[in-house]
């Protein structure tokens, strides 16, 4: 029995074969003069501004994102607790960071019903689920190194509430981010099992050497416990350099029948302690522009910008996809006409077939 698609399949489909996420979503809010150089991170802002959240999710609408990520990336209940919030603050502000993205996306579609021949569609909010290691606000999504206290209880126990929280707020979509090595991989998968949680998921690992997760685990080993899971759909890499994800889609193409999601960040590197980008190799949206076609090209379903990308690094993505979609559209088209020609003279040609052979038959009665 075939199974049915998911929202997230069905995005895929409509977009014509690969759905854009959003961009930066803490860069964009700097970039409003946010300062959230705080262990939250972007987090802070559920506190200070959530108008801001919205405008931030409304921006990545307008630049063509199929998918918003939610400002829950560094939103969790002990990170709240420390800054002397009480638990159901703390879940109030989890909740929050949903309903801000659905109802940004609600009144971008409702608007869009005033503007006839548009070519959005409509945007599917995936809640944001940071790893462990941007809890610790030290850089060590980028590691790995999560000290030996560690383990995969530890993982879940971190992971379980925040996420319960988050599905009964409505999201359409998880997104684990950032997850740096097979533990948390793995602590992830069970939650899902575990708790029986019924909406997809996307998990995406970062990377620094451009071939092994961060803690130096080989992808193999992570995908090949992801694999086994149908609640995962999606799997991929997030805040890595751009270089270094073509490879990495070929790679996870063959470790992997599930869809592939690549949103790098621009290339410029973290530094954990001085909380601050550091100027290295940048990649600018024309390069987005390239890349992202080869991206598509080489297998990955869902593409966007993460950490120092923006809205117009989005537009640069979409509009792309847009003239490629439109493109491939006037070829069926034209393909369609093509065919109704052929059709249309393969008909005549048997009328007129018909007919001679009825003037034949007649000339042959006659006679
Ligand atoms: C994706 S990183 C730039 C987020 C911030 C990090 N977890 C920190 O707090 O240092
Ligand atoms: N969704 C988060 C990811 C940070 S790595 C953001 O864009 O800010
Ligand atoms: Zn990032």
């Amino acid at each position: 029995m075939g199974k049915d698609k998911s929202s997230l399949e069905d995005l895929i489909e409509k977009a014509g074969g690969c759905a854009v996420v959003d961009g930066g979503f803490a860069t964009q809010l700097e970039r409003h003069g946010a300062v959230i150089n705080d262990p939250l991170w972007s987090a802070l802002c559920l506190i200070k501004d959530p108008h801001l959240i919205k405008q931030v999710h409304l921006e990545y609408l307008e630049a063509g994102a199929d998918i918003l990520v939610t400002s829950s990336y560094q939103a969790t209940l002990p990170g709240f607790l420390s800054r002397g919030l009480s638990i159901e603050e703390g879940e109030s502000l989890l909740d929050k960071s949903v309903k801000l993205a659905v109802e940004a996306r609600d009144s971008f579609w409702d608007s869009l019903e005033r503007t006839p021949g548009h070519c959005y569609n409509r945007a599917l909010v995936a809640a944001s689920i940071g790893s462990y290691g941007a809890y610790l606000a030290d850089g060590s999504e980028y590691s790995g190194c999560y000290g030996l206290d560690v383990n995969m209880d530890k993982l879940k126990d971190f992971h379980r509430r925040r996420l319960q929280v988050l599905v009964e707020a409505g999201p359409d979509l998880l997104a684990f981010e950032t997850i740096p090595n097979k533990i948390e991989a793995q602590a992830c998968v069970e939650l899902l099992e575990e708790e029986n949680i019924k909406v997809p998921s996307w998990i995406c690992f970062s990377s620094v050497d451009g071939e092994n997760a961060p803690s130096g685990e080989s992808f193999k080993e992570c995908l090949d416990i992801i694999n086994k899971s149908n609640k995962v759909h999606a799997v991929g890499i997030n805040c890595a350099p751009p270089h270094f994800i073509e490879t990495l889609i070929h790679k996870f193409k063959e470790l992997t029948k599930k869809a592939i999601i690549v949103y790098p960040n621009s290339g410029e590197v973290w530094d954990g302690r001085a909380k601050r980008w550091l100027p290295s190799k940048c990649f600018g949206d024309d390069k987005f522009e390239v890349f992202a076609t080869r991206w598509r090209n080489s297998g990955a379903r869902l593409i966007g910008g993460c950490c120092r990308t923006t809205p117009s690094t989005i537009l640069a993505i979409s509009k792309i996809f847009t003239q490629r979609m439109e493109r491939e559209r006037r070829s069926r088209i034209s393909s369609v006409f093509n065919l109704r020609d052929y059709a249309s003279h393969y008909n005549l040609r048997n009328e007129l077939q018909r007919k001679i052979h009825i003037v034949s038959r007649a000339n042959f009665v006659l006679k």
